[in-house]
């Protein structure tokens, strides 16, 4: 009998590496189980990269297995080497206690903590490593563990030239004795990471393996990277990562950037991201063939990854904005919104409170001459604040300035600029 759940896992391709495939499919058929996944509290919020697992682990817990969230208060002072070239910077004791604050209440928006049989529970390693002595440490742990195989790690042997702090080095042993701790007190029996965890993954199996007898099984898998067709880096754009925190990416750029996605990604997003079912992406992957201007898919992969990280509300305060600038008619929203709207466009400062609308443009740099900025406010191709300015005289003062800071000026269809007055 093939399970259900990792058929699922397949088609959406999210199962890369495995431990041990056929002994995890037999698990997962015959017992409902617990499992983890670790996120390091290294930034205050997670990004969309980090929720790949996390979301398949949501997966596992839709089929009726637990979810064990692991915030990485103390591997998060250590600072976890696999994937990166260079040594990580320390953290304060302060920073990482915000941050695991921070991070615990974006996990509530992926998992459902209240149910009964199988809600996710939150699990933080300082509490296990915080009064953890160094003797101890070395003399129960250490002594597992060889450097021989310690090195022979992708994550570790890459770092030797360019250099790897002791710090860093003993990184995979102490994730490894996560997996150990939780497999003991929390029956956790499978680890999930993005594919540079494998190396962690495989430390904390030999880690129970020593401390077990033979019956102790444990599996673990990694995820695929999340790649995009153009190879240019997934989750990435100039303004740079997609947090989760809407202070950070507002619900309107979290909208737009899944809404952004390629026709060749669309599917494959959809799969890993959503909770849609097969028919229903199979219908929408259709439709990217037959409809692709229609941009249905990429609507729905919008709509339904704003609603899980910022509810309704965020979703409709995205669609809003959205239908504005599109439209070019922003009356619609209020100053707080236009903000938010225009918040990646190009900021210019310019130094004169009032100005005359041609003289600004050539000022802000919006038209490339002043001729040119005549021609445009004559055509009507100039907009100040959403409202057409085809009168040569007009002075753009402080009636014009939202929540008195700025003035949004549109030249043509669709170029927005921001003007701030110094
Ligand atoms: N090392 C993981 C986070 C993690 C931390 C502790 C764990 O036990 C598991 C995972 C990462 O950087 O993504």
């Amino acid at each position: 009998m093939t399970n259900a759940l990792i058929e699922d896992l397949t088609w959406r391709g999210l199962l890369y590496q495995q431990t041990d495939e056929e002994g995890m499919a037999k698990l997962l058929d015959e017992e409902k189980v617990s499992l983890y996944v670790g996120v390091d509290p290294t930034a205050d919020s997670m990004h969309i990269g980090h929720i790949v697992p996390m979301l398949t682990l949501r997966r596992f817990q839709q089929a009726g297995h637990q979810p064990v969230l692991l915030v990485g208060g103390a591997t998060g002072m250590i600072g976890d080497p696999s994937g990166r070239s260079s040594e990580r910077n320390l953290l304060t004791e302060e920073q990482i206690q915000h941050n695991v604050d921070c991070i615990k209440g974006q996990l509530g928006r992926i998992f459902d903590f209240k149910d009964e049989a199988n809600g996710a529970k939150l699990v933080n390693n300082y509490d296990w490593f915080g009064n953890m002595t160094t003797i101890e440490f070395l003399r129960d742990y250490g002594k597992l563990i060889n450097i021989n195989y310690m090195l022979g790690k992708d994550t570790i042997s890459s770092r030797l030239e360019s250099g790897l702090s002791f710090t860093e080095f003993t990184y995979t042993l102490i994730q490894g004795m996560d997996f150990n701790h939780l497999y003991d007190h929390h029956n956790v029996r499978i680890q999930v990471g993005g594919s540079d965890q494998w190396g962690n993954i495989t430390t904390g199996l030999e880690v129970i393996r020593k401390t077990h007898d033979e019956e102790a099984k444990a599996f673990g898998f990694t995820i695929p990277l999340v790649t995009k067709a153009d190879g240019t880096k997934f989750g990435k754009t100039a303004g740079g990562a997609i947090w989760l925190d809407g202070e950070k990416t507002s619900p309107y750029e979290f909208y737009q950037f899944w809404l952004n996605t390629a026709d060749a990604d669309v599917v494959k997003y959809l799969k890993i991201f959503t909770f849609l079912t097969r028919a229903e992406i199979e219908a929408l992957a259709e439709k990217v063939e037959t409809e692709a201007h229609l941009r249905e898919a990429q609507k729905t992969l919008a709509a339904e990854m704003t609603k899980m990280i910022h509810g309704e509300e965020g979703l409709e305060q995205a669609l809003k904005i959205t239908a504005a600038l599109f439209s070019g008619d922003l009356k619609a929203l209020s100053a707080d919104e236009m903000k938010v709207a225009f918040s990646g466009v190009p900021s210019v400062e310019v130094t004169k409170a009032d100005t005359n609308i041609v003289e600004l443009l050539v000022e802000a740099k919006i038209s490339p001459s002043k001729r040119q900025a005549r021609e445009d406010v004559t055509n009507g191709a100039i907009s100040v604040n959403g409202e057409k300015v085809q009168d040569l005289d007009y002075t753009v003062d402080a009636k014009d300035r939202l929540e008195d800071a700025f003035t949004i000026i549109r030249r043509g269809k669709k170029k927005y600029f921001m003007v701030k007055f110094s």
